[in-house]
């Protein structure tokens, strides 16, 4: 792409209305109508390199404008002197809008990119000189869905996937070239829950899972999910037992997690196993995900096959024992903020209460009397 028309260049810059808040500032006193367009002007390297344009004279709105005395520009009717200020402002109508990051880089604002591809390819192409002038270290480039045929063109000029969701996909560019990239990578993990649920008959809620490996076919499992975006552990374990099982549940510990790598997509995988208290006992299944739910007794669990056989699910088990007889203890939830990011979060944790008085202790609670 190496030209672009007027008509482009007046959608581009349709689309910066943002922009003309700074733009007014090197021209106090003068209006500047966002509605504008321009033409090839000696000085103004950005748009002389890839703009062709037959028009000889420039306006922004209708009001900038070369007068006759070759060294000063009109601007509604006011003369301007500085022809650098000028092609400096030219250029910047060339570029993507884009912030500072904390770290040294930029990032692009996804609400305000150029309407049409030839626009965009050479607004990234300016920025990227633009940036790498300035010493810009990591540049952040979200181009949602509807503005799809715009990913090529950045790929063309260098930059690299980082991740995707379902409305956008956001990719990035490292300027240094004598540096290591320091961006940070996509999301590793995936967070899954299980809940055990242990009845006051000792049995424990179980379910056969409708789709599954051979080797797992039959087997009365424990109810496993994952967590959705933004959901705690503690609340999405007890949805998926919900979900899965018709249940209603109480979040009592986390009783211990898994970590595995390589499980899906090639993320690693955490997998917080939960001890829940049941609140209903009435099972109604989700046949979409499930084949069959039950209560079952403890020891009949445990005596299947795939669980005794399984150092993990033997695991689990021996430990969610061991807290019924008060010999273990898991991590409860403790709602607070940080001021270090002013987030609320969860901190998951098995010590006594700000009191100090050990009964208050998490780990002192008997579920089931
Ligand atoms: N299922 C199990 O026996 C065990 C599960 N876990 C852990 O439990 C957590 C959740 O794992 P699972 O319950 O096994 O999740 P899963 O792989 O069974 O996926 C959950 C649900 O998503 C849907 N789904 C997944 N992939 C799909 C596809 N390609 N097409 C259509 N639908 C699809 C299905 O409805 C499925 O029931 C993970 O952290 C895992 O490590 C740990 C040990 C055993």
């Amino acid at each position: 792409m190496d030209s672009i028309s007027l008509s482009e260049v007046t959608v581009v810059r349709g689309t910066h209305l943002g922009f003309m808040h700074s733009f007014r500032q090197p021209f106090s006193g003068v209006t500047i109508s966002p509605k504008f367009c321009f033409s090839k002007v000696e000085g103004a390297r950005a748009i002389s390199s890839s703009v062709s344009n037959t028009k000889s004279q420039y306006v922004y709105g209708e009001s900038l404008a070369p007068t006759s005395d070759s060294g000063y520009y009109k601007m509604n009717g006011v003369n301007l002197k500085n022809r650098t200020l000028i092609s400096s402002v030219k250029e910047r109508l060339l570029l993507l809008d884009a912030y500072d990051d904390e770290y040294g880089g930029v990032v692009v604002d996804h609400g305000k990119l150029p309407s049409t591809p030839n626009a965009f390819a050479l607004m990234l192409r300016n920025s990227l000189s633009d940036w790498k002038r300035k010493d810009k270290k990591g540049v952040w480039l979200k181009l949602p869905v509807e503005q799809s045929e715009l990913v090529p063109i950045a790929i063309k000029e260098g930059f690299e996937y980082h991740h995707a969701e379902k409305r956008y996909v956001m990719l990035t560019y490292w300027i240094p070239e004598k540096e290591p990239c320091m961006l940070p990578a996509n999301a590793s993990h995936q967070v899954g829950v299980g809940g055990f649920v242990l009845n006051q008959h000792k049995e424990v809620l179980v379910v056969q899972e409708k789709y599954c490996t051979s080797t797992n076919t039959g087997l009365w499992k424990l109810p496993t999910g994952f967590i959705n975006e933004s959901e705690e552990i503690f609340s999405g374990a007890v949805r998926e037992v919900k979900e899965e099982t018709g249940v209603d549940t109480e979040f009592l510990e986390v009783i211990a997690f898994r970590h595995a790598h390589n499980v899906a997509f090639e993320k690693s995988d955490l997998f917080f196993i939960c001890m829940l208290k049941p609140l209903s006992d009435k099972i109604i299944i989700d046949d979409l995900e499930i084949k069959a739910a039950k209560w079952m007794p403890l020891e009949e669990y445990v005596e299947q096959p795939m669980i005794r056989g399984d150092k993990m699910f033997k695991r689990v088990i021996e430990i969610c024992e061991a807290r019924l007889r008060h010999r273990y203890c898991g991590l409860s939830p403790h709602r607070l903020i940080s001021s270090f990011d002013g987030r609320p979060s969860s901190l998951y944790y098995n010590v006594v209460d700000d009191d100090h008085d050990p009964s208050h202790s998490n780990c002192s609670t008997d579920f089931y009397e």
